[in-house]
C-alpha cells in the first residue's frame, strides 16, 4: 500500500534535527514524466539504525497518512528501504514546524491562533469520521505551509504531521516526557482512541496561545506523572472562553471530552467575538 521510492533518486541535503527515534533532512527526489526529469523537494525521515525493529510502527504511522487524503494531512510521497535505511518521504512544508515557528516569532495575532486551531479542529474532525485515531497530537507535529500575511489579508495554513512510532513502543519515558500531551488514560494502556486526540488538542491550544511555549516544561516526569495522579490542570489562559474550551478538552474522564463539531462551533464562536471585541474596543483577549 505504498509507492516504494528508489534510494538513488533520493538526493540528501541538511539536517533538520530529530524526532522519537528518527531524524529528518531536506532533501529532493526525481521523478521521470514522460521522459522528464522532474525534481521535488522534500521532507526525508529515516528511521535510527538502533530502533530498526520499529520499522513496522514507523511505515504503519506513514501509511496511514497515504491512505487517506486531506488539504490540512501530510503528504507522504513514499517509502525507501536501502541497506539498513528505513526513509519516509515526505512533502517539504515550507516553514516547518510550528512550535518553533511560534517561539521565533512576536507579532502573531489571536485570529491567526484561532485559524491554525480552527484548522487542526477540522483535520481532527476528518479523522474521526474515518474512525482514525492519530495519537500524536502537537504543535511539534504541525507544519506550517504558508505563513499568512495580514497585510495582504491571507492566513496561515497548516498540515497536522505523521504520528510517527506507536507510544507502545517508545518505551514509558518518552510516554512520560508526552505529559501533557498524551491523555491520561493512555499511561495505563497505552492504547489510542478518538478521545485521546481532543486531550492532545486541549493541549496543543494552550502552546498556540502560549506562544509555543511547552506546558509544563519545567518538570520532570515523576512530576508530570504526579500531574495527572493529583488530577491538575494546566495554567488557564486570561481568555476566559477559550481557557473553558481547553478543560472540556482536558477532561480526565474520555467520555466527557467534546466532539470535533462541538469543538469547530465553539472556535466559530470565539472567532466572532474575537471579532467583535477587535472592533468594539480596538484591544482583543490576550
Ligand atoms: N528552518 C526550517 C525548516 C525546517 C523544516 C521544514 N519543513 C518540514 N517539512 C516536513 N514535512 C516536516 C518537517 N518537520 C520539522 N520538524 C519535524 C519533526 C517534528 O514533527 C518535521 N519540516 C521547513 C523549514
Amino acid at each position: 500500500q505504498f509507492h516504494m521510492i528508489k534510494h538513488e533518486d533520493l538526493t540528501w541535503r541538511e539536517s533538520l534535527g530529530q524526532g522519537s527515534f528518527t531524524h529528518i533532512s531536506r532533501g529532493s527526489k526525481t521523478d521521470q514524466w514522460d521522459g522528464v526529469t522532474h525534481s521535488t523537494e522534500v521532507l526525508l525521515k529515516v528511521l535510527d539504525a538502533n530502533h530498526k525493529n520499529c520499522w513496522e510502527s514507523f511505515f504503519e504511522a506513514a501509511s496511514l497518512m497515504s491512505q487517506i487524503s486531506h488539504k490540512h494531512l501530510l503528504l507522504v510521497y513514499g517509502i525507501s528501504v536501502h541497506k539498513s535505511k528505513n526513509i519516509m518521504v515526505q512533502e517539504f512544508v515550507k516553514h516547518g514546524a510550528l512550535d518553533l515557528y511560534l517561539k521565533r516569532s512576536t507579532s502573531v495575532s489571536v485570529s491567526w491562533k484561532l485559524d491554525v486551531a480552527k484548522q487542526l479542529a477540522c483535520a481532527l474532525n476528518f479523522l474521526e469520521e474515518k474512525n482514525i485515531a492519530h495519537g500524536n497530537i502537537c504543535a511539534k507535529n504541525l507544519l506550517l505551509a504558508r505563513e499568512g500575511d495580514p497585510s495582504a489579508d491571507n492566513s496561515p495554513f497548516i498540515k497536522l504531521s505523521d504520528p510517527g512510532i506507536s507510544m507502545a513502543l517508545l518505551g514509558k519515558d518518552v510516554v512520560l516526557d508526552r505529559i501533557p500531551w498524551v491523555a491520561p488514560e493512555v499511561l495505563d494502556t497505552l492504547e489510542i482512541e478518538l478521545e485521546c486526540d481532543k486531550w492532545s488538542f486541549g493541549s496543543t491550544l494552550w502552546e498556540i496561545f502560549n506562544n509555543g511555549e511547552a506546558p509544563l516544561q519545567g518538570l520532570d516526569p515523576i512530576q508530570k506523572q504526579q500531574f495527572y495522579e493529583h488530577f491538575s490542570n494546566l495554567p488557564a489562559l486570561e481568555w476566559t472562553e477559550l481557557a473553558d474550551l481547553i478543560i472540556q478538552c482536558m477532561q480526565y474522564q474520555p467520555e466527557l471530552r467534546p466532539s470535533c463539531r462541538s469543538i469547530i462551533r465553539q472556535l466559530n464562536s470565539l472567532i466572532t467575538s474575537d471579532y467583535e471585541i477587535l472592533h468594539a474596543t480596538g484591544t482583543h483577549p490576550k
